[in-house]
């Protein structure tokens, strides 16, 4: 048992969970909720049949199928962990099994988007809280996940409104059972401030070192041998998986060409100050800067370096 998870619970919190969804985040789920007994009975579902094998093999999940409709059915918490471009196909697949009184939930990283794709396909009398646990790494697929990931992270509600508050408790103390400090908020507002504090980065990240690849007068090896800590930085955040990024970037479009506008005309602004020798500008923006770093590091939010995105309990 990872010491910082605490004991497990004597009754469970669900008597069965189903996640949809065997990656990064719905394994790692898996393993905290059966470290903590958070759940009876744990029905993983994944549509990658080499997914279900490995969960099986891992001894994820009480139950495991490829079957989205069999596995929900019975289910009192439903946790949806697919790409978010995936989100309607399994709203759509599940509809028809969901138990009355059943609560869904999610971990996508982009919020409104999802609840247009799921709410449709909701029947009467099951309730929808979704959930985006601000905590990850750049791999993905059932074997990297790991029990401790939510452990002092942030986990984001964003439940529509007229959802019961009992159903949002319900999925709160589930997060918090897992580490996390929970916080609720409208879908529009997370994907805004996530569009720039988590989206943008990821796309700055994918461009420059896409752009280092492309050069023509520095190698490759040039480009690994000389890079200092900040591009390596950006090379973990760039190896993210491709389907995971793609989908968010099209699912929360106008937040990001938003945040993206504001930083082009930002670039604009630090390009005119390079080229005009205007060293106090710089030196302002940079001093600024560090300050909200030391700020971010004092109120312990701060990623521990240089090992985040590794497992840390070895599970
Ligand atoms: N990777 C990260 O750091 C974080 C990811 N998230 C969110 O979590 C969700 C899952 O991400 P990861 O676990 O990283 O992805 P992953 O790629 O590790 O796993 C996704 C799994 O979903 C399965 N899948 C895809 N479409 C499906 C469908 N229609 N039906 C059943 N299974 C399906 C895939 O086979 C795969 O096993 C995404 O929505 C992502 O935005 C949230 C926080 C952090
Ligand atoms: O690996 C990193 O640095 C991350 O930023 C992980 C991450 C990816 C997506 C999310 O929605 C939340 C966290």
């Amino acid at each position: 048992m990872p010491e910082r998870l605490g004991p497990p619970r004597e009754k469970p919190l669900f008597s069965r969970v189903a996640l949809v969804g065997l990656g990064l985040i719905g394994s790692s789920i898996a393993r905290a909720v059966r470290h903590l007994n958070l759940a009876g009975t744990i029905v993983a579902i994944d549509q990658d049949e080499g997914v279900v094998a490995r969960v099986k093999e891992l001894g994820l999940a009480e139950e495991a199928t490829t079957d989205a409709a069999a596995g929900v059915a019975d289910a009192d918490l439903v946790v949806i962990c697919v790409p978010v471009g995936a989100y309607g196909a399994v709203a759509a697949a599940i509809s028809k099994s969901l138990k009355p009184g059943a609560i869904i939930s999610d971990v996508g990283s982009v919020k409104a988007s999802v609840i247009a794709q799921v709410q449709p396909h909701l029947p009467q009398g099951v309730f929808f809280v979704p959930a985006h646990p601000v905590a990850g790494t750049e791999h993905s697929g059932p074997d990297a996940g790991f029990s401790t990931l939510f452990f002092n992270r942030w986990c984001i509600l964003t439940p529509p409104e007229g959802t019961p508050d009992e159903a949002v408790e319900r999925v709160r103390e589930f997060w918090s059972a897992m580490g996390s400090n929970v916080e609720v908020m409208t879908a529009q507002h997370h994907d805004l401030v996530l569009a720039i504090t988590s989206h943008v980065p990821h796309l700055i990240a994918y461009n420059i070192v896409g752009t280092a690849a492309d050069l023509e007068t520095v190698t490759q090896s040039e480009v690994i041998k000389f890079s200092a800590g900040g591009f390596r930085d950006f090379t973990r955040i760039a190896a993210s998986d491709p389907t995971m990024w793609r989908d968010v970037f099209l699912h929360n479009r106008e937040a990001v060409l938003e945040m993206l506008g504001r930083l082009n005309e930002d670039i604009a602004l630090l390009a005119r100050a390079i080229r005009w020798g205007e060293g106090d500008k710089l030196f302002e923006l940079f001093t600024r800067t560090r300050a909200i770093r030391r700020g971010i590091i004092s109120v312990g939010q701060e990623t521990p370096e240089p090992d985040f995105g590794r497992r840390r309990d070895g599970q």
